[in-house]
This record gives C-alpha cells, sequence and structure tokens, in this order.
C-alpha cells in the first residue's frame, strides 16, 4: 500500500518535473525561433522596400537623364521640341507629361503641343538640381500625380508628370500582397506622394523629418500593431520609400512549423515522464524484489569462521548474507547488497539477518556463551534507532558480539561517534573491516571507541610475494600493536600466510585455508 502510494506521489512529480524541463527547453527553443523567424520577416519587408526604391529609382534616373539633356530644348517650342517631349513620353510609360515653364512661372508648352495660352503655375526655384513637389493633381489627365523637375542655366523650368497610378502599374506593387502599404513619402512632413494600400503612422512617435534608414514597431493610428521601414532615394532629395507591415504575426512561425513543435513537446513531455517512472519503476522494483525475497525467506545466512591459529578452534564467526534466488540460483552480496544500500533495503535486510543469526547461532551459544558473532553494518544502519534496538536485542544473546565497520561508514556522519560509544558501553566491539584499503588518516583510531582491526585480503594476499603491499601489511601489525588494537587477518588461503601472521603475532584467522562461509549445518558440524 505504502509503494502503491510511492509511486503515484512520484508519477505526480514525474509529470511535474517534465512539464517544467520541457516547457523550459522549448520555451527556449519557441523564444530563439521566434526572434529568428522576426528577423528574417523584418529582413524580408526591408528587402521587399529596397526592392521596390531600386525600381522607382531607375525609373527616376531615366526621366532625370531626360531632364538633364533638356539643358538644349528650344524654348520657343518648336515642332521639334515637342515631337522630341513626345518621344520621351511615348517611351516611358510611368510619365504622362513633359512640361516647360518660363522663369516667370508660364507654363508655355507642354508634350501635348504648345498652349494657345500659356498657364501660369509658379515661378521656377532658382536653385539647381533635381526637386519634385506634388501630389498634384494633372491638369490636362485630372489624376493624382507628382512632378519632378529642374532648372535650366536660363532660368526656364523642364517637368515630366507622373500620375502615381501609371507608377503603381510599372513597379508592380501589387505583388507584395503582405504588406499593408508601400508609399512615397515626402521626407520632411511624411506626406504620401503616392500610395498603394493602407497609410498609417506610429502614434507617440515623431517619424519625420528624417535623414536615413529608419524601421518603428509599434502600435499605429489605424489601432494595429505595425513595422514600418522607410528608405530615403538616393538620387531625389526629399522622397523615400515607406512600407509597413502587421506586425502581428511578424514573429509567428509557419502553422504547420508550429504543430510540429507542438507535437515535439507533448511528445518530448511524455517520453520524459515514462523514462523517469521507468527509472523509478526499476527503483522500486529492485526493493520490491529483494523485500519479496526476505518476505519468502530467500536470504539465507551463511557464517564463515574465525579461527585461533594457535589451538585451530573456531572462535566465532562472521554473519554473511546470501540469496538462494528462484531462478538465478545463489547469489553473493555483491549481487544486491550495495543496491540495497543505495535504496535503504538494507535496514530491513540487516534487521532479517540478526532475526537469523539469533535462530541458527542460539544453540551453539548454549554451550559456548563466549562464541564471538561478527556482522557487517554501515553508517546508515548506525543512524537507524530500530536497528539500534536490534542490535541491543542480539546483545542479549551473543555475549561476544561485534560489530564490521568500514573507514568510510565510521566518518561518514559526526553521530556516529557518539552511537559507536553507546554501543560500547553496551559491550558491542567495534571493528573496522578491509583495514588498510581507505584514504582517510589514522586519527580516527584514537578518538573513536575501535578495538578491532581486520587486515584486508590483499594484504595478506601479499605474503611470500615481493610487491608494493607486502611492506604495508608488516606496517599494519606494527601500528595495532603500539594502539593496542586487536588484529584478525582476512583472506588466509595459505598455510604460508597463516604461518608468518602467526609469527608475527596475528592469532585469530579467517580465510579459506581453514573455512569458507558454512551453512548453519556445516558450521555446526564444523563445531
Ligand atoms: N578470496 C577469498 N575470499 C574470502 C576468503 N575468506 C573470506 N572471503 C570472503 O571475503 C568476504 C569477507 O567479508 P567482508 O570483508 O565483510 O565483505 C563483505 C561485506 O562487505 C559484504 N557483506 C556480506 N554479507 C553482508 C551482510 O550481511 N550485510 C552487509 N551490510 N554486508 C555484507 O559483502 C562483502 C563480500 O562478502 P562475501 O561475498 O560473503 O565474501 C566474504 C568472504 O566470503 C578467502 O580466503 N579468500
Amino acid at each position: 500500500m505504502r509503494q502503491r502510494k510511492h509511486s503515484w506521489t512520484n508519477s505526480i512529480k514525474n509529470f511535474f518535473v517534465s512539464w517544467l524541463i520541457c516547457s523550459f527547453i522549448f520555451g527556449l527553443l519557441f523564444t530563439f525561433i521566434y526572434i529568428q523567424h522576426k528577423e528574417s520577416e523584418k529582413a524580408s519587408v526591408q528587402g521587399m522596400a529596397e526592392r521596390v526604391l531600386v525600381d522607382l529609382e531607375s525609373q527616376l534616373d531615366t526621366v532625370d537623364d531626360f531632364l538633364r539633356q533638356s539643358e538644349s530644348i528650344d524654348t520657343r517650342c518648336t515642332d521639334d521640341t515637342v515631337r522630341h517631349m513626345r518621344q520621351f513620353v511615348f517611351k516611358n510609360p510611368a510619365v504622362s507629361e513633359i512640361g516647360v515653364v518660363t522663369p516667370r512661372g508660364d507654363l508655355i508648352c507642354n508634350s501635348f503641343g504648345v498652349l494657345s495660352k500659356p498657364m501660369y503655375l509658379s515661378e521656377p526655384l532658382k536653385k539647381r538640381g533635381l526637386r519634385y513637389h506634388g501630389p498634384i493633381i494633372s491638369e490636362f489627365l485630372q489624376v493624382p500625380a507628382f512632378v519632378l523637375a529642374r532648372t535650366r542655366h536660363d532660368g526656364f523650368e523642364v517637368n515630366a508628370l507622373l500620375p502615381t497610378d501609371w507608377i503603381n502599374d510599372t513597379l508592380h506593387l501589387r505583388k507584395y500582397k503582405e504588406l499593408d502599404f508601400v508609399a512615397v513619402v515626402d521626407t520632411e512632413t511624411g506626406v504620401p506622394v503616392f500610395l498603394q494600400g493602407q497609410y498609417s503612422l506610429p502614434l507617440n512617435h515623431t517619424v519625420f523629418p528624417l535623414s536615413r534608414s529608419t524601421e518603428i514597431e509599434g502600435r499605429f493610428d489605424d489601432q494595429t500593431q505595425k513595422y514600418l521601414y522607410i528608405k530615403p532615394f538616393k538620387n531625389v532629395p526629399r522622397l523615400a520609400v515607406v512600407v509597413g507591415k502587421s506586425a502581428k504575426y511578424l514573429g509567428m512561425p509557419n502553422p504547420l512549423w508550429l504543430l510540429v513543435l507542438c507535437l515535439l513537446y507533448l511528445a518530448s513531455w511524455v517520453g520524459l515522464v515514462l523514462v523517469l517512472n521507468h527509472y523509478d519503476k526499476r527503483l522500486l522494483s529492485s526493493r520490491t524484489l529483494l523485500l519479496d525475497a526476505i518476505y519468502r525467506s530467500e536470504l539465507f545466512n551463511v557464517y564463515q569462521p574465525l579461527v585461533n591459529a594457535q589451538n585451530q578452534k573456531i572462535k566465532g564467526v562472521e554473519v554473511l548474507i546470501r540469496w538462494m534466488h528462484p531462478l538465478e540460483g545463489e547469489l553473493g552480496p555483491a549481487y544486491f547488497v550495495p543496491e540495497a544500500e543505495r535504496d535503504g533495503t538494507i535496514l530491513e535486510l540487516s534487521l532479517y539477518q540478526i532475526d537469523l543469526a539469533l535462530r541458527d547461532l542460539k544453540p551453539i551459544l548454549a554451550n559456548n556463551n563466549n562464541f564471538k558473532v561478527s556482522f557487517n553494518v554501515n553508517g546508515f544502519l548506525l543512524m537507524c534507532p530500530s536497528y539500534i534496538r536490534k542490535l541491543c536485542e542480539a546483545k542479549a544473546v551473543f555475549n561476544n558480539l561485534t560489530i564490521e565497520l568500514t573507514e568510510r561508514d565510521v566518518l561518514s556522519e559526526a553521530k556516529i561517534k557518539l552511537i559507536l560509544k553507546e554501543l560500547v558501553d553496551l559491550g558491542i566491539e567495534i571493528a573496522i573491516d578491509d583495514f588498510g584499503t581507505g584514504y582517510s588518516g589514522l586519527q580516527y583510531l584514537q578518538s573513536f571507541p575501535i578495538d578491532l582491526l581486520k587486515i584486508d585480503q590483499s594484504f595478506v594476499a601479499s605474503i611470500g610475494l615481493d610487491n608494493l603491499q607486502s611492506p604495508v601489511l608488516n606496517a599494519v601489525i606494527e601500528m595495532a600493536e603500539k594502539l593496542d588494537k586487536k588484529l584478525i587477518a582476512e583472506g588466509v588461503e595459505t598455510a604460508q600466510q597463516a604461518d608468518y601472521l602467526f609469527d608475527r603475532g596475528v592469532v585469530v584467522h579467517q580465510g579459506w585455508h581453514y573455512y569458507k562461509a558454512l551453512n548453519i549445518s556445516e558450521l555446526k558440524r564444523a563445531l
């Protein structure tokens, strides 16, 4: 029941953790795509404005070329002059009319012919160079237009009338459908000289006068969000191309892409939830399997004798765990103890192991009250009150009770020292297992209540061999003597090792030279 609750809360946790991770990653991805897309959309809007500008500039350049050449036009408006002007108008679809204006401001002739009565317009500007004025309604065609003009050396003005509709047609502006508007405007006032679409300007933003390319994004006076790009003409002063596009969907990727992104997001979310749940289940299942094994009594103890080398008598045992797996057969602790230590099942395992040992060893203790019983313990177990209670229970039966810890376990928690003192006060002996393999300093040997050191098998194995371990064994033995610690040699496999150790004063041995780990009936026979 507890496990089901655990798995349910874990699933909820995994659901939210996955959501957070995926949202974060996809949020970043979406922002990146949004910014990229917006920048490329802006670049494309700018590209359209540049294209309109280049097209229009080339048309205006042609007109300007004609106006420059008109220095040589005969201002008496001879037939040749009129013919010359007409030819140009016929060749240039954007131009509807060429006119000649006297220095007093009278239009005396145009490409349609000589005016019987000159029409007063306005005095030409004295300033030389190309200029424009407009927008105007052309006198003859009555259509919106603007004028390009140049003043000659003699003060006459030659001008060209460009109807805006004609320009729209020649530039094919209708192909820029995605733009809200394309306009050519006066850079001083912002008044459009011609316009395709719905012209509007940003609110709370002074755009004109302007002298260089500008881009603006914001709320416009038609209450929409727009992106505006303005680029002045190079060849005609005070004229600029302006294009505007709705900014509402400017950064929005193609809906198909959005759909793909959303599907990917959902898939990653679901995938991550499944992976985390699977991982949880794996953790859960290793614990569940071991708990089931305890419940089904598949775990059992073996006992490896500790032998007095002087009289060859068994003075006690180290209790070691085994699992009789229904499929895998007998499994050693290496297969399940590390996992049990990770997920905490070592507690249930160790409580069960003491119960088993109590049951198995009670008859032996009846004959030998001082029979030594040694358990493997770790730092985590010492922090569990239920385990300490169980040790106390065991101590009531096992008079000579030892717990084996590694250096790492002893030093893992500050509280351990106090707990060890309490256990020593109860009469429990503390041993350091695999002694010599840790990398910590040895000061703890004096500050902790440690009675016994178990020399690691690797040092015992070095006996008779000339390797790096050999001098360490002797050093450990000497140090134990000086510090007044008892010693047990682990992994004694040969008579040579046993003799050497005995000669050096190490009397209690454990190893295959004497006995392997025995099941309880084998132990009873050996005793
Ligand atoms: N090659 C060789 N090996 C020898 C010889 N004599 C004894 N051994 C093996 O050395 C290990 C001694 O136990 P350990 O150092 O406490 O090392 C133990 C201990 O750290 C852990 N362990 C075993 N049982 C328990 C347990 O019930 N609880 C906990 N917490 N750990 C356990 O697993 C480790 C391995 O245990 P085991 O596989 O039973 O392996 C045992 C034993 O079978 C020998 O002469 N030659």
